[in-house]
């Protein structure tokens, strides 16, 4: 069975520059989320959130926006936004767990309120013609609280509904719930889309396996820690080009320059860079070795120097 994968959005790691330069050098993925566009009380995007969306930032990839609301006019306006760049299909986010977002009742801490979301949908779909989707965990306090969202979801013409199977205050921790995935599959009319801790070729023919209707599969932080994965998927492959790190080095080189253009002074590309090697390091034989070496560079040079070795070593 062929399979799609898109990648699943990290804000503040898969913007336009990582997309375009991931796309260039490894490809495999089909699809790439945006990060959520999130309104601070003002009905105002932000710049980063609008220079990620500019279309001649985007011309090569198919990509689909997200917002993360808990307002229907919040939802309204980013239609209205995205559909005059001429995107024609908004992600609706309702899968962030953390607790300044859940507590405001958006992100997973909305699945508990289907009203809510009928009231929101119904909404966007009288007064616009967008295409939705969505992502969500499978409820904030236990996996049962999307149960009682799918006969709402049901009613709707949306496009699918990525499911990253855990629940919301799990965070990151305990690992994915394969039975309670198991039980939205048999609960709902539309199509799923499988997120959740797929970090090698192995683990997704695992998750293939495992639900044999499921042909749509997301990929977030795994495809940070190798961005060959899609690629290998792919391929049906585990074995890495011959110069992997040389084309590992030229992304890295391409997504450095153009975080240091766009960023000012040596301290915000030093933690952009971090943040990125705490996935990269993942790759290498000694992940920890690794990720130290990175922190502990504390300038251009020192951090260029420390990228040189850790590639030397493989
Ligand atoms: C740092 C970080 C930022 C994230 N930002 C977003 C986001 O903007 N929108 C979203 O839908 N999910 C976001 N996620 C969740 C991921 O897209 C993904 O659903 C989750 O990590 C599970 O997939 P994975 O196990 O393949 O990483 C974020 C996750 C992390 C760790």
């Amino acid at each position: 069975m062929s399979i799609t994968l898109l990648s699943s959005p990290l804000q503040g790691f898969t913007d336009f520059r990582f997309r375009n330069a991931f796309n260039h050098y490894f490809g495999g993925i089909d699809t790439f989320y945006a990060p959520y566009i999130r309104f601070n009380n003002k009905l105002v995007i932000k710049n980063s959130y609008q220079r990620d969306l500019k279309l001649e930032h985007n011309t090569e990839l198919e990509v689909i926006p997200q917002i993360m609301t808990n307002s229907a006019d919040e939802f309204l306006f980013v239609v209205d936004y995205i559909q005059e760049l001429g995107y024609k299909e908004l992600n609706w986010n309702l899968g962030c767990p953390y607790p300044m977002v859940t507590k405001r009742g958006m992100g997973s801490g909305l699945i508990c309120e289907p009203e809510k979301i009928n009231h929101i949908l119904n909404r966007v779909h009288k007064e616009t013609d967008i295409l939705v989707s969505m992502k969500m965990r499978m409820g904030y306090e236990n996996p049962e609280e999307i149960l009682d969202v799918f006969p709402i979801l049901d009613t709707y013409p949306l496009k699918n509904i990525a499911i990253h199977a855990l629940i919301g205050k799990q965070l990151y921790k305990g690992g994915v719930n394969l039975e309670a995935f198991q039980k939205c599959i048999e609960s709902t009319k539309h199509k799923l889309y499988y997120n959740g801790d797929i970090t090698s070729v192995a683990k997704l023919k695992e998750m293939q396996t495992r639900f044999p209707s499921i042909d749509h599969f997301m990929i977030g932080r795994g495809l940070i820690a190798d961005p060959f994965l899609p690629s290998m998927i792919k391929n049906n492959t585990t074995t890495y080009p011959e110069n992997r790190w040389e084309i590992f080095r030229e992304f890295h080189d391409t997504i450095y320059h153009q975080y240091d253009e766009a960023l000012s002074g040596p301290t915000p590309i030093k933690m952009k860079m971090q943040g990125f090697w705490e996935y990269f390091s993942q790759s290498f034989s000694n992940p920890q070795k690794t990720f130290k070496k990175i922190k502990k560079a504390n300038n251009p040079r020192a951090y260029q120097q420390a990228v040189a070795e850790i590639l030397k070593n493989g």
